[in-house]
């Protein structure tokens, strides 16, 4: 099918946040075939009016654990140690499959819903992340969440497996990386392990590092060093690296960050409701790290909104910096945009609207009185877009909602299993 939207404002996200204004997209074969001004002679089997809309790359969540729905608003107003391990572990030993997917299908609903057309996952039972994953028609970077405890080879073996199942399935909108949680979960000779499985098989790694001032002020004390250090020390930065957090930062970590091209996920939510800080995210940006956004988990946010994501890195780093010109609208809107494309390793084929990448589109809404007056759509997206504002999403070329309503998805089967799940877990 070709689809063909009109008139619209369409922010390309190519240099500089270009705005074309009256513009129209041409989508055939899942793929941007066409972006500009003269659509007269195109035909199309579809045609969206774009008036009073914009047209945008889709969003990209670079890093969370979709199936945590499940503990939205269950462990709040926490230190992150206590609830991590005592309220958040304890819960996730009872999963089963079936909790898993359910969680994952309620998360897609909220992602489709709020523009969010890919995300990096890293959870448990992750073969339900992924059928979920090629039903709805998202797209998304998945990895097995490992630590240390238990039998290591038998993990080894299931993440190998894992990528010969997934890796590049449900019409190559599924990617897979290894996902060894955290240098405090899993000691060296295991990291060891992991990262010459990825080398072999060919995978990037998604792993939180530097997270709170404990994770970093513990590794000092046990091997004197930073947990950046640490990792890089192991050899893991050889491969393509997402690093969810990186809070706590010295010079010399930033100075690696560079110097290995880690792409980091800055989740400014989780961290402010985790009590975990502030990333060094302009720092970062300044010295040419890819920095993306994420919103973490639902337990640690509650909500997987990109919009205030993007919102709340445009505001705090001000804050954070005293310095009002820290992280500008247009930076904030690409960090959630081609930065996160880069982070999933899928800069070449989403991230910007171009001609000839695939047709990750959304659109919204500017016709509602926080978008009036309409001076600068780019600063709308980071300082008054609501979520609510998208209403149609377009992964691969295929429309997964029109008009406010999902097509892949039975909305309502979805929250009421996953209420389901949720109960029978939270007795
Ligand atoms: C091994 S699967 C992923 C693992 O990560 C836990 N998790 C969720 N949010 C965070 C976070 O902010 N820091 C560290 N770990 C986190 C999740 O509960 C799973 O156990
Ligand atoms: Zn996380």
């Amino acid at each position: 099918m070709n689809i063909l939207i009109k008139n619209a404002s369409v922010l390309t996200m190519t240099d500089h946040a270009e705005l074309i204004n009256n513009a129209s997209v041409f989508i055939e074969d899942g793929k941007i075939k066409g972006i500009g001004g003269n659509s007269e002679n195109l035909k199309a089997d579809k045609i969206i009016d774009g008036t009073n809309k914009l047209v945008m790359p889709g969003l990209i969540n670079s890093h969370t654990h979709i199936a945590m729905s499940l503990f939205r608003n269950y462990a709040d107003d926490l230190p992150f140690w206590p609830w991590l391990t005592e309220r958040i572990m304890p819960l996730e030993e009872k999963l089963i499959p079936e909790h898993v997917y359910w969680g994952s299908m309620l998360s897609i609903v909220e992602m489709i819903k709020s523009g969010v057309t890919s995300f990096a996952d890293m959870y448990f039972f992750m073969d339900e992340v992924a059928k979920a994953v090629d039903e709805t028609g998202i797209r998304a970077s998945l990895s097995i969440g490992m630590s240390d405890s238990g039998d290591q080879d038998l993990k080894i073996n299931n993440a190998k497996k894992y990528y010969d199942s997934w890796h590049g399935k449900a019409d190559g909108r599924i990617t897979v990386m290894a996902g060894p949680h955290a240098p405090y979960s899993c000691e060296p000779s295991f990291l060891h392990k992991v990262i010459n499985m990825a080398a072999e098989k060919g995978m990037g790694i998604h792993i939180h590092l530097s997270e709170s001032k404990k994770e970093v002020e513990d590794s000092y004390n046990l091997r004197g060093k930073s947990p950046i250090k640490h990792v890089h020390d192991l050899g893991l930065f050889e491969l393509p690296t997402l690093a969810a957090h990186c809070v706590h930062l010295s010079d010399e970590d930033i100075a690696i960050l560079v110097d290995k091209k880690v792409n980091v996920a800055n989740n400014p939510g989780s961290n402010l409701k985790l009590g975990n800080g502030f990333a060094r995210v302009e720092d970062m940006l300044k010295k040419g790290v890819n920095v993306a956004l994420g919103t973490d988990g639902s337990a640690s946010n509650n909500n997987l909104n990109m919009f205030e994501e993007i919102n709340l890195a445009a505001l705090v780093n001000k804050a954070l910096k005293g310095d009002t010109t820290s992280i500008p609208a247009a930076t904030a809107v690409k960090m959630a945009t081609l930065n996160g494309a880069k982070a999933l390793g899928l800069e070449k084929e989403v991230g910007t609207l171009e001609v000839g990448k695939k047709a990750d589109i959304v659109i919204l809404d500017l016709n509602k009185p926080h978008f009036y007056p309409r001076y600068n759509l780019v600063a709308s997206l980071a300082y008054s877009a609501q979520a609510s504002d998208v209403e149609t999403v377009i992964v691969d070329g295929k429309i997964l909602m029109e008009n406010y309503e999902l097509k892949t998805i039975d909305v309502e089967k979805v929250m009421y299993n996953a209420e389901k799940c949720a109960k029978s877990l939270i007795k």
